[in-house]
């Protein structure tokens, strides 16, 4: 009935958390895993209800592939970025492959290894149709509180722009810049998402909730997250490339601060946080030139 498709850090939590509730669960992943009821690719398809946690910006090249199997399927994206190189959000990208009704997507504050330890965590179930988001919405033991909402958009800006904001805070964090500059930061943060989000027609009241002040607070405040880790590493002097080598996990941040740059470019969004990343990550500009033009 129900298969995880991508068995990293979250694939592993959320099935984790499925199959608590329904048994016959199943998983897989390019690699495989030692994880009881890791299948083939093949066999995954089979389920109707498709859950699929793999990175972002490898979306597009995995639903191209796999065009003709997720036809008609009932599926819950559970990754949080923009797709950096069609500068489309993953909703808009699932659209070119199937119906708008059968895409929910769930985002929130949800650190992988608090779920795998049962810990309470509340997520945001959005979709066009409801009804999918409440069917999805049944398949969560009860350690994890599900709200369901309609703001497809808003959904997915916040789980994606919370990345690029908490590698801001990592930085900040790393250059000691204090607890009144990291708060600054951080409510700045949330109001330029909930601006860009807003262009895209995002409601702003999805940026109060869990999926956008609680997933911000959660990620920019903790070594847990990697895009935090990824923000206090550059501030240490650290290079992007041996950041990330070893990390070993994806930081979705440093893609997704890419396609915010540039979509913000293309409609003049103000978004000066995500630029200033952006030039860190992207055009090597020095940290403390960015937290000066950002204090400017
Ligand atoms: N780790 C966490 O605490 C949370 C992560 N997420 C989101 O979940 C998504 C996945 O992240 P994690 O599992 O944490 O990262 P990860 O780096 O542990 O796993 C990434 C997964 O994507 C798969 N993948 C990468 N490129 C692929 C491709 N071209 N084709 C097929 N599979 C591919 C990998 O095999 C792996 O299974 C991200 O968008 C992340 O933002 C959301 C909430 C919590
Ligand atoms: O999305 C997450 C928590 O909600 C995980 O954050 P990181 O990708 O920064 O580790």
């Amino acid at each position: 009935m129900v298969s995880v498709i991508g068995a990293g850090a979250w694939g592993s939590a959320l099935y984790h958390a499925i199959k608590q509730k329904i048994k016959n669960a199943v998983i897989t992943s390019r690699h495989k895993r030692n994880i009881e009821g890791f299948v083939s690719l093949d066999e995954a398809f089979k389920n109707e209800y498709l859950i699929i946690v793999i990175a972002a910006q490898s979306i597009d090249d995995f639903l191209r592939e796999n065009r003709e199997k997720i036809k008609n399927k009932k599926i819950l994206v559970a990754s949080k970025g923009i797709d950096n190189k069609k500068l489309k959000f993953l909703n808009e990208i699932f659209e070119e492959y199937t119906d708008k009704n059968n895409i929910a997507f769930i985002s929130g504050p949800s650190f992988a290894k608090e779920v795998k330890q049962n810990k309470p965590t509340a997520l945001v179930i959005a979709s066009k149709n409801l009804n999918l988001a409440e069917k999805f919405s049944e398949f969560f033991p009860p350690f994890i509180k599900t709200y369901i909402d309609d703001d497809v958009e808003g959904v997915e800006v916040a789980g994606a722009y919370k990345n690029v904001i908490a590698i801001a805070a990592g930085v900040c964090e790393g250059l000691n810049l204090g607890s009144n500059a990291k708060a600054a930061l951080i409510s700045r943060g949330l109001v330029e998402m909930a601006r860009f989000g807003e262009f895209f027609g995002a409601k702003k009241d999805t940026f109060l909730g869990v999926a956008g002040s609680g997933d911000l607070f959660l990620t920019a405040n903790s070594t847990m997250s990697r895009n935090y880790r990824v923000g206090l590493n550059l501030a240490k002097g650290k290079l992007l490339e041996d950041i990330l080598d070893e990390l070993g996990e994806v930081a979705e941040g440093v893609f997704t601060s890419k396609a915010i740059y540039l979509l913000a470019q293309k409609h003049d969004i103000y978004t000066p946080i995500a630029n200033e990343v952006y030039k860190i990550l992207y055009q090597k500009k020095n940290v403390l030139d960015s937290l000066k033009d950002l204090m400017s």
